[in-house]
C-alpha cells in the first residue's frame, strides 16, 4: 500500500525488539513490506512468529543482518524507522547507515531518544539531504502492535512526507482521527514524549499512592479497589484515563496459581538505575533548568529513585528501628502506614477521586508549562493543537476529560502567540484545580496523620498552594540571601509587576 505523501511500499524497521517489533507487524498487516534489521537473531524471529500467530503474509518481511541488503530491499526514498535504545546506540547506526544513504531518504527515529541527540543527528543529515524525523511513540508494546500515539517533529516538508504514513498506523481517537500530527520543529518530537512521560510519571505516582491509601488505609481488598478504579474509569473527571483503566486490571490480574499478581510485585522501580530509560531524569531537568516548579513530576521522580535502592531502604529502616512494640503492627516500615481515621468511606472515596484528577491535572499543567517555556526558549514552533491530538488515543497520558475540556479550548482557536497557553491563566483549569483543592487537603491531611507516602498528592496540594498566592514565605528566604550575601530585594511593589529581576536594595542587617 502506497502511502499519499510517499510513494513507497517498502519500510525498513531498524531495531526490532518490544516496540520496534510490535510496529514492524502494524505495518507490515497496513500493506507494507517490512525489512527488518536487528543485531538479534532472535528478535527477528520472534517478529515473524508473532505476524504469523496474527495471519500476517510472511511475504510482508525480509530478515537482514546488514546495511547494504537493507537498503537494497528499500523504495525510494528509503525509510527507515528506528526503536533503538537511547544514545550513542543512534549514532552507531546512522554512522552504518550513512554510506548507503541518498538524498531525500528518511529516518523516522522512534526511541525515547534525547531532544538534543535528536537535533545533532538532524544537523548532520540536513547536510546530506537526507531527513531525519524525531518521533516520540507512546502507548508500551501492546499499542506499538495495536497502533500507537505517534509525536514527529522536523521541517515542515519532511512532516508533509511522513505525516501519511504515520496516520495509517497510528492510534484512532473515538472520532477516528489519529493520534498524530506536525507537532513542531527540529527536536520537537522528541521534546514533547520525554515531557510526555514526565506527565506519566506524575500521574502514575498518584494513582499508586491513592492505591495504598485504599488498600492500606482504607483496608480495601483488590477486587473492591479494582471496581473503583473502573468506575473512577468510566464518568467523571478520571473518565477516558487509560492509567485509571490498566489500575483495574493490576488489582483484578490473577497468576497460575489464582494468586494476585500485584502482590507478588517488589516496590522497586529501577529504569533510572539501569540507565534503560532516561525520559524522566531529563524531563525533571528541564523543568529546573527552565525555571519551571513541576514539584508533582519531580517528586513522582524522587520516589522512583528511592524506591530503585531497596536494600538501601532495607539498610536505613533497620537504623531508624521499626518495633513499636506492638506485634499486630505493620513492621515494614520505620513509620508504618496505618489505618485512616475516616467516618463515611464513600465520601473519602469520593475525595480521594477528586484528589487523584487533580494531581493528574496538575502533572499535565506542569508538563505544559515546561513545554510552553522550551518552546519560547528554543522555538521549536509547537503546534499544540496538533499535539493535544497526539495524547487523545493510544498513550499512556490519554486523559479524555483533561484533554477535551480543559487543555483543548486553550489551543483551539486561539493566536497564542498574543495570548498564554499557560493553563493556570486560563479560567475553566483554575476553577477545576480550585474545585478539587479541598478533597485533595483532606486527602493530605489523612494521609500525612497515618504515615503514608503520599509525595505526588501532597506536591500537588503545595504547587497549588505557593502558584497561586503572592505572600510566599519567599519574602523570609529573600531577607536571609540579602543578610549573608547581598544579594537584594525589591521592596514590597518596588516595580509593579514582580518580574523574576534582581532587586535594588541591601540592608546592613547587622554590621560587618
Ligand atoms: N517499551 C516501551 O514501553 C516503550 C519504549 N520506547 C522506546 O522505544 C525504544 C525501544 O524500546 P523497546 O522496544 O522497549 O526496547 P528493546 O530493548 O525491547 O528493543 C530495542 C532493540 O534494539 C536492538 N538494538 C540494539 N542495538 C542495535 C543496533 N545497533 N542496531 C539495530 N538494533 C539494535 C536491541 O537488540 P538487542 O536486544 O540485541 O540489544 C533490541 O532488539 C527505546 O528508545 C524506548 O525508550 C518508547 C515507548 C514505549
Ligand atoms: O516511554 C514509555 C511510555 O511512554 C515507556 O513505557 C518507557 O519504557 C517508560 O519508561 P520510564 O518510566 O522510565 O520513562
Amino acid at each position: 500500500m502506497a502511502s499519499k505523501g510517499l510513494d513507497i511500499k517498502t519500510i525498513a524497521m531498524i531495531g526490532c525488539g518490544s516496540m520496534g517489533g510490535g510496529m514492524a507487524q502494524l505495518f507490515a498487516e497496513n500493506g507494507y513490506h517490512v525489512a527488518l534489521e536487528d543485531p538479534s537473531q532472535d528478535q527477528v524471529q520472534a517478529v515473524l512468529v508473532a505476524a504469523k500467530a496474527s495471519n500476517i503474509p510472511s511475504d510482508r518481511f525480509s530478515k537482514h543482518t546488514d546495511y547494504k541488503s537493507l537498503c537494497e530491499a528499500l523504495d525510494s526514498p528509503k525509510v527507515f524507522f528506528w526503536s533503538l535504545p537511547h544514545g550513542g546506540v543512534g549514532d552507531k547506526v546512522l554512522e552504518g547507515l550513512l554510506p548507503y544513504l541518498e538524498k531525500g531518504d528518511i529516518i523516522v527515529d522512534c526511541g525515547n531518544e534525547h531532544w538534543e541527540n535528536t537535533e545533532r543527528r538532524q544537523g548532520k543529515c540536513v547536510t546530506k539531504g537526507i531527513r531525519y524525523v524525531g518521533c516520540g511513540v507512546s502507548g508500551g508494546y501492546q499499542a506499538a502492535r495495536r497502533g500507537p500515539s505517534m509525536c514527529p517533529g522536523a521541517d515542515d516538508e519532511t512532516l508533509a512526507l511522513v505525516l501519511p504514513l504515520l496516520r495509517t498506523v497510528a492510534a484512532k481517537d473515538n472520532n477516528s482521527n489519529p493520534a498524530t500530527g506536525a507537532v513542531g520543529t527540529g527536536g520537537a518530537g522528541h521534546y514533547c514524549k520525554m515531557i510526555h512521560n514526565g506527565i506519566e510519571h506524575g500521574m502514575m505516582s498518584a494513582i499508586s499512592e491513592a492505591y495504598t491509601i485504599m488498600r492500606k488505609g482504607l483496608g480495601m481488598n483488590l477486587d473492591e479497589i479494582g471496581d473503583v478504579f473502573e468506575q473512577w474509569n468510566s464518568k467523571g473527571e478520571l473518565q477516558g484515563t487509560f492509567l485509571i483503566w490498566i489500575s483495574r486490571d493490576i488489582c483484578r490480574t490473577k497468576n497460575m496459581e489464582g494468586k494476585r499478581v500485584l502482590d507478588e510485585v517488589e516496590d522497586k522501580v529501577v529504569q533510572d538505575y539501569t540507565g534503560e530509560e532516561g525520559t524522566g531524569v531529563w524531563s525533571n531537568l528541564e523543568a529546573v533548568e527552565r525555571h519551571v516548579p513541576a514539584p508533582t513530576l519531580t517528586v513522582a521522580h524522587y520516589l522512583r529513585i528511592a524506591s530503585g535502592d531497596r536494600h538501601q531502604r532495607a539498610q536505613i529502616q533497620k537504623t531508624f528501628g521499626t518495633g513499636t512494640g506492638d506485634p499486630n503492627k505493620d513492621h515494614t516500615a520505620a513509620f508504618p502506614p496505618e489505618e485512616l481515621d475516616v467516618d463515611d468511606r464513600g465520601k473519602f472515596l469520593e475525595d480521594l477521586r477528586m484528589a487523584v484528577y487533580t494531581a493528574c491535572l496538575a502533572a499535565y499543567c506542569q508538563g505544559m508549562l515546561i513545554i510552553e517555556k522550551a518552546d519560547k526558549e528554543h522555538h521549536f514552533n509547537i503546534n499544540y493543537v496538533e499535539l493535544m491530538q497526539v495524547w487523545r488515543a493510544g498513550c499512556i497520558i490519554q486523559a479524555d476529560y483533561i484533554s477535551e475540556t480543559l487543555l483543548k479550548p486553550i489551543y483551539d482557536n486561539r493566536d497564542l502567540k498574543s495570548e498564554s497557553s499557560n493553563p493556570l491563566l486560563h479560567q475553566h483549569v483554575a476553577s477545576d484545580l480550585k474545585r478539587g483543592f479541598p478533597s485533595l487537603r483532606k486527602v493530605v491531611a489523612s494521609g500525612v496523620e497515618a504515615d503514608h507516602v503520599i509525595p505526588a498528592l501532597s506536591a500537588t496540594l503545595e504547587w497549588i498552594k505557593y502558584m497561586s498566592s503572592t505572600t510566599l514565605p519567599a519574602n523570609f528566604y529573600e531577607a536571609q540571601l540579602d543578610y549573608f550575601g547581598n544579594h537584594m530585594y525589591d521592596r514590597k511593589g518596588d516595580d509593579g509587576k514582580g518580574l523574576p529581576t534582581q532587586g535594588k536594595h541591601h540592608v546592613e542587617w547587622k554590621a560587618a
